[in-house]
């Protein structure tokens, strides 16, 4: 197991946004973590990561509570843009080897290539698809245990959304542990191992994908479905 939220809550201003929500998180995985907007998968995420402090529960990572070891073996995708429209691409390589212990650029350079994209692009000039690519690769050229991407697919066609389930897919390795959150069931469903549901803040349900489908006949997104 690399991580673990044990009854983690969150509440604004006496809301609660996340419920005791307890999850183990088995190293060389992929996770989805699945639910309508608001169902406070965003929140979970940044509790798992450091950006937001629990109101209540305790996040484990690699067998330890959380503590700041874990901020350079955890490498989060945020949905907010991050990059300065006077960058180029190339430029925001350089930004992560600075920033991130283990920033592997070399890596960065052939997954640019790879999705088709160029070190030259200028940020303001970078389509929605291409912004959403980019943010994808960067956090992937990362050296860490668990990768945490949410939403990378909002927003953006079929293509985009084709090639970054690829890149996924392709840069990750069986060291490594994924949690994508989304509500697009389909485009994910092939690459998942594990299904987490959430909804109003609460885990509703959670299985191996495939299992699931052995026992009840049931893929992902019918349970998707039949849920929210
Ligand atoms: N900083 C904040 N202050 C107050 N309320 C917040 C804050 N962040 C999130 N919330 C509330 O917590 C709930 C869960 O939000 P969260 O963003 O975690 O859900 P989500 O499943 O990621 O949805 P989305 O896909 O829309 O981002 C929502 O009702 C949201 O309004």
């Amino acid at each position: 197991m690399i991580a673990e939220s044990r009854r983690l809550t969150k509440a604004y201003m006496g809301k609660k946004a996340v419920k005791e929500v307890s999850i183990k998180i088995c190293g060389g995985s992929i996770y989805g973590l699945l639910g309508p907007n608001g169902s406070g998968k965003t929140t979970w995420m940044k509790m798992m990561t450091g950006f937001v402090k629990p109101t209540q529960g305790e996040v484990i990572f690699d067998g330890a509570p959380w503590n700041y070891r874990a901020k350079n073996q955890v490498a989060y995708m945020s949905t907010e843009p991050f990059y300065y429209d006077f960058m180029n691409i190339g430029m925001v390589g350089k930004y992560y080897s600075d920033f991130f212990e283990g920033f592997d650029e070399k890596k960065f350079q052939e997954l640019v290539r790879k999705v088709g994209l160029s070190e030259e692009m200028k940020i303001r000039e970078l389509s929605t698809g291409m912004m959403a690519k980019l943010k994808v690769i960067a956090t992937l050229s990362r050296k860490a245990l668990l990768y945490m991407l949410d939403e990378p697919l909002n927003g953006i066609d079929l293509k985009a959304r084709d090639e970054i389930v690829d890149v996924i897919l392709t840069t990750t390795s069986e060291k490594n542990t994924v949690i994508i959150s989304t509500h697009l069931i389909e485009e994910i469903e092939s690459i998942i191992d594990h299904a987490i549901y959430m909804k109003d803040g609460s885990v509703i349900y959670e299985c191996d994908v495939e299992e699931e489908r052995m026992r009840s006949g049931r893929s992902a997104a019918d349970l998707y479905r039949e849920f929210m």
